[in-house]
């Protein structure tokens, strides 16, 4: 089975748990368009459902898919949000943000009541960390804070060089929301919540790819079948 067949497999249980009435959370990225495609289908059946885009990206595609999208400021709580992930480790303990849009994803996934995580088997890690951490800065200030972001990583016993995201054409990619992204390449974060406690002291830093507490269940697809974590 390919990648891709993978990450719609999961799309597929995540679209199950969907009912008429819910509000919706819609994530960003591969897998995440999959569940979008999915759901779409089941709204042009007739499911009655309203939903919040984690991304401009996203927002395109369910408009196209003829999903009636709403915002937080309209529906400021949400019951389910479906999303992808760079790495999740057993506790539900994630790193997002590789799509670049994980501030939105943050904000969405902390307004609703369940956030269930949709994967491949490749992003399932015991340890968080090979895939470098997003952190979501300001562009004013940058150098300055690069410099308080590698000292604050070095509190929680995080080294690795930071890079300043590229988009294609080599100008600095640019958030939804107006913001630069600084990859961190740390290794082993062996201490994920002292490390999102140290980024939140920098200013400068809006937020990073930590998901702590927030995703409830996730369906991981590999070659073997479905693997359901947590409460889905
Ligand atoms: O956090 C994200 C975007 O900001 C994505 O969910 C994450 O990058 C996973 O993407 P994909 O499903 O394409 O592997």
């Amino acid at each position: 089975m390919t990648g891709e067949e993978l990450k719609r497999r999961a799309a597929e249980r995540a679209v199950s748990l969907v009912a008429d009435g819910m509000r919706l959370g819609l994530g960003t990225g591969s897998t995440a368009r999959h569940f979008v495609a999915l759901l779409g289908a089941r709204v042009r059946e007739g499911l009655d459902v309203v939903a919040v885009p984690t991304s401009e990206a996203t927002r395109a595609q369910a408009e196209a898919e003829g999903i009636r999208l709403t915002t937080l400021d309209e529906t400021p709580e949400l019951d389910l949000t479906v999303d992808g992930a760079d790495e999740l480790d057993d506790r539900l303990r994630l790193i997002k943000g590789g799509g670049g849009a994980l501030l939105r994803e943050k904000i969405v996934a902390a307004a609703s009541r369940r956030m269930v995580v949709i994967a491949d088997g490749s992003k399932r890690v015991a340890v968080l960390g090979r895939f470098p951490l997003p952190i979501e800065v300001v562009p004013f200030g940058l150098g300055a804070t690069r410099r308080a972001v590698a000292a604050a990583a070095e509190r929680a016993g995080c080294r690795g060089a930071l890079s300043l995201r590229s988009a294609p054409d080599g100008a600095p990619f640019v958030t939804d929301g107006g913001h630069y992204i600084l990859d961190g390449a740390f290794g082993r974060i062996e201490d994920p919540e002292a490390l999102a406690g140290a980024l939140a002291t920098v200013p400068g830093v809006v937020d990073h790819g930590l998901f702590l507490g927030l995703a409830t269940g996730a369906v991981v697809a590999s070659e073997e079948g479905l693997a359901e974590l947590g409460r889905l």
